[in-house]
């Protein structure tokens, strides 16, 4: 049956739902922990990585669960076996290639996880600027891509630029798990020259972005919005420890804006956002993606098995989960990546 999936076209009834029930709070909880860090609180290790691992079965690791449906349903196709069957094999082989890469290089296999999330979570925030918000002043590619340079840089740089040992060690959870001393190589990346030359040059970036989309914003409410988020985002991956800040924006803006994406791809659930319900449909969502991530776990133990030097302590298998999620996220962000193409993110008529 051919439906017609919405694209960035979204409905203002959608939009003013999701708006409420997903933007919203992201930018509340954001807020909220940036002022005692703001104050200088700091909060022990155990704490720091509750959201990273609750995200195992909130948010975080079901996001890409329904992959196998998304596709299909964006291309209006309905979820055959063969559909599916498609996507398991795209995750197979991509996921394969990837996994012998942290086997046979894990520095550099590290490196690539932190561009592609970078790439990644940039283009996830740059579907919601242009469906949820309706950033129009985003018209051309080059702007498009900037948006995607500015918003993923945002996770991903700004706690090396303030927390390098925080970043190193985790770099270390990770690649350690393979080989034992090859985070040496990545060495420079820590130092202070390195940063601030990263830092200077994405800080222009972000001033030429907002400079060029605010000169051309015709609603301006919505480049506040915009230049807003840009603001609280680095205020707060500066002041907030590095591990819980990452692991509160996986689950609570990176994934909960992909799932948003998501739900108006099923007609039903459409239906209810468009009645102003979000409850209903992500309730929808959450069956659907329960046995993917039940199974994803299960990649988890056969990792487990398989790495050289297992996990020891909690940073250990917090680095083991982080290496599952990469090896996951090279097929998602392929899915992902078509499902731009399909919902006509980089059409722009230019
Ligand atoms: C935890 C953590 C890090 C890396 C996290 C990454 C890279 C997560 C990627 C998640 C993905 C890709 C999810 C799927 O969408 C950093 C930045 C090294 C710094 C310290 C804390
Ligand atoms: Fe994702």
């Amino acid at each position: 049956m051919i439906r017609t999936a919405p694209g960035v076209d979204l409905d203002g009834s959608i939009r003013a739902t999701l708006t409420r029930g997903v933007l919203w709070p992201s930018w509340v909880l954001t807020a909220a922990l940036i002022v005692p860090f703001g104050f200088g609180v700091t909060v022990p290790p155990v704490v720091q990585y509750v959201p990273l691992v609750a995200s195992v079965l909130v948010l975080g690791l079901p996001h890409g669960a329904i992959d196998h449906l998304a596709l299909p349903r964006v291309r209006g196709q309905d979820p055959t076996l063969r559909a599916i069957a498609g996507v398991f094999a795209l995750y197979g082989i991509l996921g394969v290639v990837y996994a012998v890469v942290w086997f046979l290089a894990p520095a550099a296999a590290f490196a690539l996880f932190i561009l592609l999330t970078w790439a990644h979570w940039g283009q996830g925030d740059l579907y919601a600027l242009l469906a949820v918000l309706d950033a129009d002043y985003l018209s051309t590619r080059a702007e498009r891509a900037l948006a995607v340079v500015v918003r993923g840089g945002l996770p991903m740089l700004v706690p090396l630029l303030f927390f390098p040992d925080w970043y190193r060690r985790v770099a270390n959870a990770l690649i350690s798990l393979f080989a034992l001393g090859s985070t040496a190589s990545l060495a420079w990346v820590f130092q202070l020259d390195t940063r601030l030359a990263l830092g200077v040059g994405y800080a222009a970036v972000i001033v030429g972005y907002l400079v060029l989309t605010g000169v051309r914003a015709g609603a301006r409410s919505v480049w506040f919005v915009d230049a807003g988020e840009v603001a609280l985002l680095v205020v707060f991956f500066a002041l907030v420890q590095p591990v819980l800040a990452v692991g509160v924006y996986f689950c609570v803006w990176h994934a909960y804006r992909h799932i948003a994406r998501l739900l108006p791809l099923e007609p039903t659930s459409r239906a209810a956002l468009d009645d102003h319900q979000l409850r209903p449909a992500l309730a929808r969502f959450a069956r659907e993606a329960t046995p993917l991530t039940l199974a994803s776990l299960a990649l988890l133990g056969g990792f487990y098995l398989l790495v050289p030097n297992p996990p020891a302590d909690i940073l250990g298998w917090v680095g083991l989960y982080l290496v599952l999620i990469a090896v996951l996220t090279l097929p998602h962000v392929a899915v992902v990546t078509l499902m731009d193409r399909e919902q006509g993110v980089w059409t722009t008529g230019r």
